[in-house]
């Protein structure tokens, strides 16, 4: 396992010096006190970017996440090697390095957020100013809705540092992050990577800061020890943000500034104690992290498209008759309008007209009944006729149906609606004699061809004066008497595998989707409830604490009392959001729970209009509201 690479950089100075450069080594009154990595004395802007941020960016193009933390004393150089100076060839190591991003990024597609961590623990975004949450996930802290700009090219550079520069402030630590995302067309695999850029606070700046880099030096510590050992990433929010960036899973380097002058001397050793206790952390320069692939992506987004789509057809449903959407069951006269079309298809015209779905039903059901049609009429005679359910189950139970006998070629003729064999002038008007049923032998049946080939002529000459398939079909369906009504399981059953599936699923859908935001809604009152055992906790403690107060009389506020107050000012923002999400997560939940109700009540209308229709019943409820 490597370890941590660390640089020093010495800020030019005219004053007396105590710290000198030796080799690497970096030497304090003559002693050597450290031996870095690289030391940077008297180095341009350009020459830090090469030693120090250059091989950071190359390991990020490769799919190896990398971190940069600057330390350093109160103006010793961290935000002018970062940032940069007012001009150009001042520029700071991380418009450099997006510049170079910028040119090496091929068709990567890359992303940059920045954010501080303030002296009083809270997170602001520097991207778009406004505080951040930072939410616990398995890898560390994560901040949960900060803004991101792409980078495309050097003006996007240009205007995502000035955002920075307007609106990072001191006392603060600042983060720039830049993700990439890659795809490895060899491993066939979208790779990300992230750069970070940290910026930390001077720590003589106030005793917050200090506590944060104190906080900081003992993470730092405790990864440099024996593996397993318990890292403090928590103890506060600096910490837990680069938790990710810190664990040794990352290839991370730490750039020292240091101000030579004699007279800033308890910096310049301050700042060599953090870099040589920090040298000692592991690191890793293989780690790659596999992004999800964006195929999945895709499929979740066609999966949100059809959620959208079932529930602009909820929408539909529920304002019926004022929409345009065609989830409205078809009338009679549409009905027939899609078999004439079916006909008129198979007669080798133009495809249905389809633009809905009960549009697209009604058509199968012609196609299935001519199926049927066409079937029934090429079997033996005499054999039991199987009987077809709505869900497609046939039974040997003998049809009620009245059927019409007739032999392959006649149906196919009906079906093309062309005279087969015949000439177009060989019509033959004359109504056929019914034969009984029970008395046809073959001849019977051959008359029967015979008649129908005319009849399919007839159609074709005097189309008026014939009956029309769909007509048969519709006679045929009203010679029906209604079918024996099943067991209202069985017919709710049959209900919702036809015509009912589409409002069933709906109704199916937008339960789970009421259950799960019910479940969100009980997970917010739950984090809310936390939250206020800890301020409760908080309170008592302080009540149970009694002030000191110095001889004048004057309260002395310790760091833990101290460190106790922010929590609770932090708590009071947390308190005020987790009220606010259990709020609109429980509305959503009643709102969805509301919607599935009325799809509940129209299930219950088009479950009873479907079993008057199919088999004569009077309206009644259905088995789903039972
Ligand atoms: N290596 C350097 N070469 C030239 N000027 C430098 C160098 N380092 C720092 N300076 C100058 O010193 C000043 C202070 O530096 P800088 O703002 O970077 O300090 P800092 O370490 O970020 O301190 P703080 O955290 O207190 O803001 C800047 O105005 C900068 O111009």
């Amino acid at each position: 396992m490597e370890r941590l690479p660390v640089f020093v950089r010495l800020r030019p100075t005219e004053a007396v010096q105590a710290v000198k450069k030796s080799k690497n080594c970096v030497v304090i009154e003559d002693e050597c006190e450290f031996e870095a990595s690289g030391i940077l004395d008297n180095a341009s802007q350009d020459e830090t970017f090469k030693v120090v941020g250059r091989p950071l960016v190359e390991a990020t193009l490769r799919g190896i996440s990398s971190t940069l933390l600057a330390y350093g004393g109160i103006g010793s150089g961290k935000t002018y090697s970062l940032y940069g100076g007012k001009v150009n060839h001042e520029r700071g190591i991380i418009p450099r390095a997006l510049e170079m991003i910028v040119q090496k990024m091929g068709s990567a597609q890359i992303q940059v957020s920045a954010y501080e961590v303030r002296s009083t623990d809270h997170i602001v975004d520097l991207l778009t100013p406004g505080p951040i949450d930072l939410v616990t996930c398995t890898v560390g802290g994560q901040l949960r809705d900060i803004s991101s700009f792409p980078l495309k090219d050097g003006q996007s550079v240009r205007d995502i540092m000035k955002l920075i520069e307007t609106n990072r402030t001191i006392n603060s630590h600042q983060m720039t992050s830049i993700t990439i995302l890659q795809h490895d067309e060899a491993a066939g695999e979208t790779i990300k990577s992230q750069l970070l850029f940290v910026d930390l606070a001077s720590a003589g700046r106030n005793s917050v800061v200090s506590r944060q880099l104190s906080l900081l030096e003992h993470v730092v510590v405790t990864l440099g020890c024996k593996r397993g050992t318990r890292v403090p990433y928590r103890e506060c929010r600096l910490t837990h943000t680069l938790q990710a960036s810190l664990s040794s899973e990352t290839n991370t380097a730490l750039l020292c500034t240091l101000q030579p002058d004699k007279k800033l001397l308890s910096e310049a050793l301050a700042t060599i104690r953090f870099a040589s206790r920090a040298s000692k952390m592991p690191i890793s320069r293989e780690v790659r992290d596999r992004a999800p692939d964006p195929f999945l992506k895709v499929s979740e987004l066609n999966k949100e498209i059809e959620t959208l789509k079932r529930e602009l057809s909820v929408q539909s449903l529920l304002t019926r008759g004022k929409s345009t959407m065609g989830i409205e069951p078809l009338n009679a006269n549409q009905i027939a309008e899609a078999q004439r079309q079916v006909e008129e298809y198979l007669a080798g015209g133009q495809y249905p007209d389809v633009i809905s779905n009960r549009q697209l039903c009604a058509v199968f059901t012609a196609f299935k009944q001519v199926l049927a049609k066409v079937t029934e009429e090429m079997k033996p005679k005499g054999a039991p006729t199987p009987v077809e359910d709505t869900k497609g189950n046939k039974s040997a139970k003998t049809s009620t149906k009245v059927t019409r006998p007739a032999s392959r070629a006649s149906v196919k003729s009906r079906l093309s609606g062309r005279n087969s064999g015949k000439n177009k002038n060989d019509v033959d008007d004359k109504p056929e004699t019914p034969t009984p049923k029970s008395k046809r032998g073959d001849k019977g049946k051959n008359d029967k061809k015979e008649a129908l080939d005319k009849k399919g002529s007839a159609i074709k000459v005097a189309p008026q004066a014939e009956s029309t398939l769909s007509d048969e079909i519709e006679k045929d369906a009203g010679a029906d008497e209604y079918p024996e009504p099943p067991e209202k399981q069985v017919s709710y059953k049959m209900f919702r595998e036809g015509e009912g599936r589409v409002v069933v699923r709906l109704l199916r859908d937008a339960e789970i989707q009421a259950i799960n935001l019910e479940k969100v809604s009980q997970e917010q009152a739950e984090i809310y409830n936390a939250r206020i055992k800890v301020r409760n906790e908080l309170k008592r403690k302080d009540r149970n604490t009694p002030d000191e107060v110095l001889p004048d009389g004057r309260p002395v506020i310790t760091e833990d009392k101290l460190a106790d107050i922010l929590k609770l000012k932090s708590l009071k923002q947390e308190l005020t959001d987790a009220e606010k999400k259990f709020h609109v997560s429980k509305s959503k939940a009643e709102y969805c729970r509301d919607q599935a109700r009325k799809i509940a009540e129209r299930v219950v209308i088009e479950f009873a209009e479907w079993e008057k229709r199919t088999f004569g019943l009077p309206a009644t409820s259905s088995p789903a509201q039972e």
